[in-house]
This record gives C-alpha cells, sequence and structure tokens, in this order.
C-alpha cells in the first residue's frame, strides 16, 4: 500500500505501525491511539535579536505514548520543523526505545529557525525560551530531550540550565547528550554513529561482504554522519562519497575523511571548501556496497529507488526512505536497515546517561560501548528474525519489534 502523499512522514508511519499492530493481534482501537502522540504542545518563543528587535519563534515539543515509562526523544532546530514532522518523529522514538528495550515511550521537539543565521547569544536565548516553554511537560521523570537535527552539547547545557533555574535544583537528568562536566555520557556525542557502523558490520556479514575494503557512502556530514565516515575509514573501508546540504565530494579511491573532519563547520558543512563537487542527488546512486543516509527525510523516493548501487542500505537519518522506495529496494534484495534500528546508538547511550545520572555513578567509554554493541547486535538479530520468518519487509520487522512493549504496557495498564 502506497500512502496518499509518499513524503508525509506521519501518514506513512501511520500505515506501518497499523500493519504492524494488526499482525501483532491488536484490535482498531489500539491502532487509533497509537497512531497518533498523546499529546502535542504548540509553543511560541520570543527572543530578543542582536539588532534589538524581537522574533517570535514556533516550537513543538510531542509525546507519543507513556505508557511504558517518560517520553523520550531529541530537540530539532532546523527552517523545515513542522507539526507533521514532529509527531511522526515522536513515534519513530517509541519504535526505536522499543526495539532496544528502554523504559521509555517516544517524545520529540523541535523549534523553526536556522541557527546557521543566530549568533551563539540568539541561540542561547532560544534554547533558554523553549525550555521555559516546555517546562511544564518536560522533566527527568515524564519527558527527558537530547540533541538532534542542528542543536548539540552547549545546547543541552543551556536547557539543563534553564530547567535548574525554574525548577530550583540541579536535575541532571532532566536532559541527555550534555558536556561531560554536566553529567554526560562518555560515548554519547558518538553514540548514534557507533551504532550505525555495529549496523552495518551486521548486515555486510549477512550478504557476506567483508567490511574491510568496502565502498561506502554517507549522506551527511553532521554528528552522524561524520563520526560514522571516521569509524568506516578506520574499520579499512573505502568512504567514497560524502555530502552536506551543500553537495557531495567523490573519490572511487576514497576520501581523506580524517582531514574532512578538520576541515569541517560546527554545523556539518564542509563541501563548500572544494570546486569538484557532485549533487546528492548523485552521491546517492554512486556505485557502492554500503549507502548510508545521515541527513534529512525524503531521499531515497520511487524515483531514485530503481538506480540505487549498493547492496546494503542503513538509515542513520530519522525517515530517509519512502515506503514506495523501501518495496521497491526490498524487491531488489537491497539489505535495508531501517531506521528506527539503525540508529538507536543516540537514545541507547542517551538512557545510560539517564542511568549514570540517577546512581550517580560514572561508566568508561569502554563500558559504555560494551553495552551499546550487545543491545545492538541484538536489536539487529530480533528484527532480521522477524524478517526472516515473516517474510516482510525490514522495516514492518522493526515495527513489529518496536510498537510491541508499548502496546502491551498500553492494554496492561487498562486504558485499552
Ligand atoms: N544526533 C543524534 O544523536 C541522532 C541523529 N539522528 C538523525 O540523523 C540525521 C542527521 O542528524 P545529525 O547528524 O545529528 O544532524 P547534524 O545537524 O549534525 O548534521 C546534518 C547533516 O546533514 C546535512 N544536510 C542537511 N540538509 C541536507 C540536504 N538537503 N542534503 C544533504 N545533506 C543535508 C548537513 O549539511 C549536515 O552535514 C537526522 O535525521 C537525525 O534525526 C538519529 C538518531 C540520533
Ligand atoms: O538521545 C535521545 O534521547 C534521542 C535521539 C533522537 O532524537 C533520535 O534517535 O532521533
Amino acid at each position: 500500500m502506497t500512502s496518499p502523499d509518499a513524503t508525509n512522514v506521519l501518514e506513512s508511519t501511520q500505515i506501518v505501525i497499523e500493519q504492524a499492530l494488526r499482525r501483532l493481534g491488536y484490535s482498531d482501537s489500539m491502532v487509533e491511539l497509537l497512531r497518533e502522540p498523546m499529546r502535542i504542545l504548540t509553543v511560541r518563543i520570543p527572543v530578543r535579536m542582536d539588532d534589538g528587535t524581537t522574533k517570535v519563534f514556533t516550537g513543538y515539543r510531542a509525546q507519543h505514548n507513556d505508557a511504558v515509562g517518560p517520553t523520550k526523544g531529541g530537540v530539532r532546530f532546523h527552517p523545515d520543523v513542522n507539526e507533521i514532522e514532529v509527531k511522526a518523529l515522536s513515534i519513530w522514538m517509541t519504535l526505536k526505545c522499543g526495539i532496544a528495550d528502554l523504559p521509555y515511550g517516544g517524545g520529540k521537539g523541535g523549534v523553526i529557525c536556522d541557527p546557521r543565521k543566530m549568533s551563539m547569544r540568539e541561540l542561547e536565548l532560544l534554547s533558554r525560551g523553549y525550555v521555559r516553554a516546555i517546562s511544564q511537560i518536560v522533566g527527568p521523570n515524564k519527558d527527558i530531550p537530547a540533541p538532534d537535527v542542528m542543536t548539540n552539547a552547549q545546547v543541552m547545557a543551556w536547557m539543563l540550565d534553564e530547567y535548574s533555574r525554574i525548577r530550583e535544583f540541579d536535575s541532571p537528568g532532566f536532559i541527555t547528550g550534555k558536556p561531560l562536566v554536566l553529567g554526560g555520557s562518555r560515548g554519547r556525542e558518538t553514540a548514534t554513529a557507533r551504532g550505525v557502523a555495529i549496523m552495518i558490520s551486521e548486515a555486510l556479514r549477512m550478504k557476506g561482504i567483508p567490511l574491510a575494503g568496502a565502498r561506502v557512502v554517507v549522506q551527511g556530514f553532521g554528528n552522524a554522519g561524520s563520526y560514522l565516515s571516521k569509524f568506516m575509514y578506520d574499520a579499512g573501508a573505502v568512504v567514497i562519497g560524502i555530502s552536506d546540504v551543500h553537495g557531495a565530494l567523490y573519490n572511487e579511491n576514497g576520501l581523506d575523511i580524517p582531514d574532512l573532519l578538520d576541515k569541517r563547520d560546527s554545523f556539518g558543512g564542509v563541501t563548500n571548501l572544494f570546486k569538484q563537487t557532485i549533487t546528492n542527488e548523485q552521491l546517492l546512486e554512486l556505485d557502492c556496497d554500503v549507502l548510508v543516509p545521515a541527513a534529512i527525510e525524503n531521499q531515497i523516493t520511487e524515483q531514485n529507488a530503481p538506480h540505487i548501487k549498493a547492496s546494503v542500505i542503513v538509515e542513520a537519518a530519522n525517515g530517509p526512505t519512502t515506503l514506495e522506495a523501501t518495496r521497491i529496494l526490498t524487491e531488489r534484495g537491497i539489505l535495508l536497515v531501517p531506521d528506527v534500528l539503525a540508529s538507536g546508538g543516540g537514545v541507547i547511550v542517551s538512557y545510560f546517561e539517564w542511568v549514570q545520572n540517577n546512581q550517580g555513578y560514572y561508566w568508561s567509554e569502554e563500558e559504555v560501548d560494551q553495552k551499546l554493541e550487545a543491545m545492538m547486535r541484538k536489536g539487529f538479530h530480533q528484527v532480521y528474525e522477524i524478517h526472516q520468518t515473516r517474510k516482510i519487509d525490514m522495516r514492518l520487522a522493526a515495527y513489529m519489534a518496536g510498537v510491541r512493549k508499548t502496546a502491551e504496557a498500553t492494554r496492561l495498564r487498562g486504558w485499552i
């Protein structure tokens, strides 16, 4: 089945959620409840800009379902943020937490803004204003924010400080992805990429392709894409293409990833420094073994899916592939590791951060990485087995694995 608007990420998610719940034997009312977040707050945030004017920003916080526990998920600062996207992102967080068996439901936030055009002072005021606006519905045992597109540890630090002022107590478990000195976890900054790297190794194993020497293409060179490129480079894979919002770089013999990491700006931009570039569209169709979309939604569609040459696609980004493209890729025998499985490393280490904050005892990076690896591999095999035994695509298999915990908690609480 295809959605009326293939690029509407909420409608696409609702289609697969319904398919997953039906296969698990849940009722119409469970489908009706879980197809939308239980709560979404829209906020208006006035910020005194550097030029003396006041600009009013719009933001959102969506909480999908809290039957399992507090809701959890990142905050995105981006010009294209909208209510539909935030709702879908909160549902995906439920699925990620479900696959990893975390004691959370899904949440997500976003503010319509362009941090690339704002000063540090303006960004700080916006981050603080957003927390003031959502403070009634968030908290260490209610809903726990984290970084996402164009937000980082510094933004988390401002948000934590604002929350501590409002609540008059220091509560590091209010937010994750913080700087280490404010109670952050070792390994959180690289966690999403590390998780994706583990998924690549599992997927390549299924395809019988060695990681060393595998040709990898990564779309997006921000938190997820840049660290992933480095992990691939260090593992002996050949990263032949990378990209950012400005364009893409390609070298069939492999790009100098450490050099690109040195040159990239704080928003994951680097290709603007080079003359010889290709487009993002060309990048996605390069001849390679592994393709990793690590930027934004709706990049792989029914238009380009027939031309993709990768054997394995591992979705670091949320929602990079439409449903119709998923069908085409699956029919073509390409192994697709879907976002709600592949990008779970971030929220898994966020959970570790929250646990460490609650117990006041902090783990070594090796401990974090080992625990992350075990959980990611377990998630992969759980989803892969459902995919094989039920003969369904990897996305539907991941949704079945991911939604079960929330549906069961909802039923046992007697809500449905
Ligand atoms: N940061 C995290 O912990 C997690 C991130 N994700 C997902 O990974 C994706 C990337 O997130 P981050 O790396 O954190 O963001 P980021 O803001 O650090 O980097 C985004 C990258 O994508 C590029 N980009 C933006 N628009 C583009 C376009 N139209 N075409 C090509 N490239 C474009 C940017 O130039 C930048 O290199 C998002 O979908 C995000 O939701 C998923 C799980 C956790
Ligand atoms: O670390 C977290 O809590 C959430 C990360 C996130 O927003 C995501 O996985 O999309």
